[in-house]
C-alpha cells in the first residue's frame, strides 16, 4: 500500500524531461527553500520524493500537484490528483499516510522525533480556551482568519496575508538576512491564537515551509526561571518543553539541527511579558547550544542568530513593544476581525445554540458592541459570558463598555461555581483574586505559584472558578504554577483591587500611570535602548495601560452600581475624585497649547497614539467634563490622527470628545482601521465636518452609504479622500450623489470600482459644474468607464484641461479617446519610473501630437530632466 503511494508521487516526476526536472526543482526550492539544504542538482527522483514526503508529510501530494500545475504539466498533475483521491477513498488517508510515513521514518531516525513533535503540537493546538466547564471547543471549528497586515521596515503597508499558511512564506519579507517574523497587535487581537493555528497547520504539513521541527515557547516561561538558573538550549528544548530521551534519537536530532538550522522554527509568544528585571549584560550572548546560560540569554542569542544561525523565529508581542529592527525579516500587524470575518465568527458561534443566536442578534443590532467585537477576545468574552447567564445577556442592552464586559466575564466565572460576587463569600473570593492579580502585575509576574496564591487567600478549591489556569507544563509539572486565564483579565482584576482595597492609599490607585510612578519599563538591553534612557509613555508596560483603562471604567460614575455593593460610598467617592483630578491635570498638561501646523486644509493639530490613549481613558470614565476639557485643546481647523492605530471603537471615543467641537473642521484619519462600524460611530460629528480623509481604512459600501446620507443632510462637505479601501460600484453610486451636491475634490483611487461605477461617477462629474478634482487611479473602470470619463471631461468648465489620476492603462485609454474626441487634456497622472519605461505607443503618439504635458505629478518620482531625456530618446527611436 505504501509503495503505491510512494510510487504515485514518484512516477509523474520520472516522466519529466531533464529541463522540466530542473524547472520542477527550481519551483520546489523557491516555494520550500528548506527542503533541500545542499546541492539541488543531481538529486534522484527517489531522494526528492523522500525529502518532500518527510518535510511536507500530508501536504506532499498537494504541494507536488501545485508545482506541476504551475509548470503547466496539467496532465501529470491531474493523474497525481486522481491517484491521491483513489488512495484516500480506498485506504483512508490518515492510516495510509501514517503507515507510509512510518516507512520513510525508518531511513531517517531523527524523523521519529519529528513525528512525536507533530503529534504533541497537534494535541497542544487542538482546543481553544473556553470558560464553559467541561465543554471543549476545537480550534479548527472556531478559528477565523483576522486581518494580518504586512508592514515594511519603514512602516509602509505591503498588503495583507491571505491566510495563516503564508506566515513564513516569502510574502512581505523585507530583510532576507534577518530571521525573525515579528507579529504585533493590541490585546486580544489573536496573536496567541494565530501562533496556535500556524502550529496546528505545521503539524498537518499545511504551513508554507519545509521546516521539520517546530518548537513553541511562551515568553512567560522565561520569567518563571530563577535569576541564577542556567541551562543549555538542548535542555530548554528537550527537558523543559519537548521530551526527547537521551541517546541515539536525541543525538540524531541534535546533529541534524546543527547541520540544518533552517529546518527548525522557534515560536515565542508574548514577548511583551518578559520580566524586565533580568539584566544579563548588554553583549552577553552564547553561540553553542551545549553551553549553559540563563534562558533569557538563550532567547537573546537565538533571536540575534548567534545561536543556531539560520533557524526561523516567530515572535509575538503587544503593539508598541520594542524590538531590535535589524533582526526583523517580516512584520505582521494583527488588526482583529474585518466586518465579514466577524460575521463568520458570530455565525459559527451561534450555530445550533439558541442563547448564542440571541447574542449574535444583540451584536448585530448594537453598534458599539459590534465595534468592540471586532477584537476577537472581546467577542469571545461576550459570547462566553452570555452563555453562562441570561442575566448578562440582558445587560448588553444598556450602554456597554470595555469595563462592563470584563465585569460580565468575572460574573460568568463566578456563576459557573454558583457564586455571586455580591454575597459575602463571593466578594471575599473576588477580592482574593484581585489581590493576586495586583501582586503579579506589580512584580511583572504572570506565572504564579502556590505561595503567591496562599498569600492572597486562594486555596486549591478556588481553582475551580476557572479564573486561574495551570501553567505547570512550563516546568514539566515539577512545581504547580498558575496563570490568569487571559492577561487582560489580570489587568482588569488588578484595577479592581486598586478600587476595592481599603488599605491602599488613595494615591496608590494611580500607581500604574507612568507620570506618577518611577517608570518601570520592559527592558532587555538589546531591544534598542538602555535602562537609563527616559522613555515616552507609549513605551511603558502595555499591561499597565489596560489596568489604567479598567480603573477609569470602574471608577466611572456610570458604573457606581457595580462597585457600591462592594465598598463604602465615601471611599468610592474619594477615589473617583482623585482619578478625576489626576485626569483633568493630565488633559490640561497634554492637550493645551498643542503645536499647530499650517497645511493645505488649514491649521492642523496632530494627535499621537499616546493622546488617543488618554482619550480612551476619558471615554471609559464617561465624564462629559473631561471630554469638554480635552476638546478645547483641539480647537484647530484640522484634526490629524494619521497612522494612530485608530480602530472602529476609537471612533466612539473620538465622537464622545469631539462632539464638543462646535466649529467646522476637517478630520484626517488616513491609514487607520476604522471600517464601516467606525463610520457609524462618527455620525454625530458629520454635521461639522468640512473634510474627511479616510484613506486605507477598510471602508466598504455600507460605510459610504452612511456618510453619504449624513453629508447630504448638511452639505458642508468640501473634501473627501477615500483611496485604498474596498469601495465597489455600489459605493461609487453613493459618491456620485456627493459629487453632484458637494462639488469639491474627491479621491477614490485604489478601490474596486469597475466600468459601471465609472459611469455613475462620470455622469455625476458631467452634471457637476464645480467639481475640479477626481482621483481614480488603481480602479478597474476599463474602456467602457474610460469612454464615459472622456465624455464627461469634454468641455467641462473645471476638469478641462486638468484631468487627473486614472490608473495608467485607463489613463492611456482616456487620452486616446480624448484625442478622438478632440479634447485636449493636461496629463497629471500617476507615473513612476517603471511606467515611463513601459510607455505605450499611444502615449508617445500623444506626446508627438501635443508635446510633453505641461504639468506632471508623480508618486514618489519627480518628472525631472532625466525622465524627459528618456522620453525624448523613446520618441526619437520612433
Ligand atoms: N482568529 C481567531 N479566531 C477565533 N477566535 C479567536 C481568534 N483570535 C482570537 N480569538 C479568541 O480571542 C481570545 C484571545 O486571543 P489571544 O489570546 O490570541 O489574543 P492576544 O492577541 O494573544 O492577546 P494578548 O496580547 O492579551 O496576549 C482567544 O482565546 C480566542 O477565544
Amino acid at each position: 500500500m505504501c509503495l503505491v503511494s510512494y510510487q504515485a508521487l514518484k512516477s509523474p516526476l520520472e516522466k519529466l524531461t531533464e529541463d522540466e526536472w530542473e524547472q520542477f526543482m527550481t519551483h520546489l526550492n523557491k516555494k520550500y527553500p528548506s527542503i533541500f539544504t545542499g546541492h539541488l542538482h543531481n538529486q534522484s527522483a527517489l531522494e526528492v520524493v523522500k525529502n518532500i514526503l518527510v518535510s511536507l508529510k500530508e501536504g506532499a501530494f498537494r504541494a507536488t500537484v501545485n508545482i506541476l500545475k504551475n509548470m503547466d504539466q496539467n496532465e501529470l498533475a491531474d493523474s497525481l490528483q486522481r491517484d491521491e483521491g483513489g488512495m484516500n477513498s480506498v485506504f483512508g488517508s490518515t492510516q495510509l499516510r501514517g503507515h507510509f510515513t512510518y516507512l520513510i521514518i525508518q531511513s531517517y531516525p531523527f524523523c521519529q522525533f519529528c513525528e512525536k513533535l507533530q503529534h504533541q503540537l497537534k494535541q497542544q493546538t487542538y482546543f481553544l480556551p473556553t470558560i464553559t466547564q467541561g465543554e471543549k471547543v476545537q480550534l479548527q471549528n472556531m478559528y477565523i482568519d483576522t486581518l494580518m497586515e504586512l508592514l515594511s521596515d519603514k512602516n509602509e503597508r505591503l498588503g495583507y496575508l491571505e491566510g495563516v499558511d503564508q506566515l513564513l512564506s516569502q510574502k512581505g519579507v523585507f530583510n532576507d538576512k534577518a530571521q525573525v517574523t515579528f507579529i504585533t497587535g493590541d490585546a486580544g487581537t489573536g496573536k496567541s491564537i494565530l501562533l496556535q493555528q500556524s502550529q496546528s497547520l505545521w503539524s498537518k504539513g499545511e504551513l508554507d515551509t519545509g521546516a521539520r521541527f517546530l518548537f513553541a515557547f511562551s515568553c512567560r516561561q522565561f520569567s518563571a526561571f530563577q535569576e541564577s538558573d542556567k541551562i543549555s538550549l538542548w535542555d530548554l528544548i528537550f527537558k523543559h518543553n519537548y521530551t526527547c530521551p537521551d541517546g541515539d534519537m536525541r543525538n540524531n536530532v541534535v546533529e541534524y539541527i546543527l547541520k540544518n538550522p533552517e529546518m527548525a522554527i522557534f515560536t515565542f509568544d508574548g514577548y511583551d511579558e518578559i520580566n524586565s528585571n533580568f539584566d544579563q549584560g548588554t553583549d552577553y550572548e552564547i553561540s553553542s547550544p551545549e553551553e549553559t546560560a540563563h534562558p533569557l540569554v538563550l532567547l537573546k542569542s537565538l533571536l540575534s542568530g548567534k545561536l543556531l544561525n539560520g533557524s526561523q523565529k516567530v515572535v509575538t508581542a503587544r503593539t508598541g513593544t520594542e524590538f531590535l529592527s535589524m533582526l526583523v525579516r517580516k512584520r505582521v500587524i494583527l488588526k482583529g476581525f474585518s466586518i465579514d470575518q466577524l460575521q463568520k465568527y458570530t455565525d459559527k458561534y451561534s450555530q445550533g445554540n439558541e442563547d448564542q443566536k440571541l447574542v449574535s442578534v444583540q451584536i448585530n443590532s448594537n453598534h458599539l458592541l459590534q465595534s468592540l467585537c471586532l477584537i476577537p477576545l472581546f467577542c469571545w468574552i461576550v459570547f462566553e459570558s452570555c452563555s453562562q447567564s441570561v442575566e448578562i445577556l440582558k445587560t448588553l442592552d444598556h450602554g456597554v463598555t470595555l469595563t462592563s464586559i470584563f465585569m460580565d466575564l468575572v460574573r460568568a466565572f463566578f456563576s459557573r461555581s454558583n457564586l455571586n460576587i455580591y454575597t459575602e463569600a463571593g466578594s471575599w473570593k473576588l477580592r482574593a483574586f484581585a489581590k493576586l492579580a495586583h501582586l503579579g502585575m506589580e512584580k511583572e509576574k504572570f506565572v504564579l505559584n502556590y505561595d503567591h496564591l496562599s498569600s492572597c487567600g486562594i486555596g486549591e478549591n478556588d481553582l475551580k472558578v476557572g479564573i486561574l489556569i495551570p501553567a505547570s507544563y512550563y516546568d514539566n509539572g515539577k512545581t504547580a504554577t498558575f496563570q490568569f486565564m487571559h492577561l487582560t483579565l489580570q489587568s482588569f482584576l488588578t484595577a479592581l483591587h486598586l478600587v476595592l482595597e481599603e488599605q491602599m492609599s488613595t494615591r496608590g490607585i494611580l500607581q500604574f500611570f507612568p507620570q506618577l510612578q518611577s517608570q518601570h519599563f520592559l527592558h532587555l538591553p538589546w531591544r534598542g535602548g538602555s535602562k537609563s534612557q527616559t522613555k515616552s509613555s507609549s513605551q511603558t508596560n502595555e499591561h499597565h495601560h489596560y489596568t489604567n483603562l479598567f480603573l477609569c471604567g470602574l471608577l466611572s460614575k456610570q458604573n457606581n452600581d457595580l462597585q457600591e455593593p462592594l465598598m463604602s460610598l465615601p471611599l468610592l467617592r474619594k477615589k473617583q475624585e482623585l482619578l478625576f483630578s489626576f485626569l483633568s491635570d493630565n488633559v490640561k498638561l497634554n492637550f493645551r497649547n498643542l503645536p499647530l501646523d499650517k497645511i493645505d486644509d488649514g491649521i492642523a493639530v496632530r494627535l499621537t497614539h499616546d493622546m488617543l490613549r488618554m482619550l480612551r481613558y476619558i471615554f471609559e470614565t464617561r465624564s462629559d467634563k473631561l471630554a469638554k476639557l480635552a476638546a478645547k485643546g483641539f480647537s484647530a481647523q484640522v484634526i490629524k490622527l494619521t497612522y494612530c492605530k485608530v480602530d472602529s471603537f476609537d471612533c466612539e471615543v473620538l465622537a464622545f470628545v469631539l462632539q464638543y467641537q462646535k466649529e467646522f473642521y476637517c478630520i484626517n484619519l488616513d491609514n487607520n482601521n476604522i471600517s464601516d462600524y467606525g463610520i457609524r460611530q462618527l455620525k454625530p460629528l458629520f454635521s461639522n465636518l468640512t473634510t474627511l480623509r479616510l484613506c486605507d481604512n477598510q471602508i466598504q459600501d455600507e460605510g459610504v452609504a452612511i456618510f453619504t446620507n449624513e453629508f447630504l443632510k448638511y452639505k458642508a462637505l468640501k473634501g473627501l479622500t477615500l483611496f485604498t479601501n474596498h469601495i465597489t460600484d455600489i459605493g461609487a453610486k453613493h459618491i456620485a450623489r456627493i459629487i453632484e451636491e458637494c462639488p469639491h475634490f474627491r479621491r477614490l483611487g485604489n478601490n474596486r470600482i469597475t466600468g459601471e461605477g465609472g459611469r455613475y461617477l462620470a455622469n455625476a462629474i458631467q452634471r457637476s459644474k464645480a467639481i475640479y478634482y477626481v482621483g481614480m487611479w488603481g480602479n478597474k473602470i476599463g474602456d467602457e468607464g474610460a469612454k464615459h470619463f472622456a465624455e464627461a471631461i469634454r468641455n467641462h468648465p473645471n476638469l478641462s484641461p486638468c484631468f487627473q489620476y486614472l490608473s495608467i492603462p485607463h489613463l492611456m485609454r482616456v487620452m486616446v479617446l480624448s484625442l478622438f474626441l478632440k479634447c485636449f487634456i493636461t496629463l497629471e497622472g500617476i507615473l513612476d519610473h517603471s511606467s515611463i519605461q513601459n510607455l505605450s505607443r499611444s502615449f508617445i503618439f500623444f506626446v508627438c501630437a501635443f508635446g510633453l504635458p505641461s504639468s506632471i505629478q508623480t508618486t514618489g518620482f519627480q518628472w525631472g530632466s532625466s525622465t524627459k531625456t528618456e522620453m525624448a530618446t523613446k520618441i526619437n527611436r520612433l
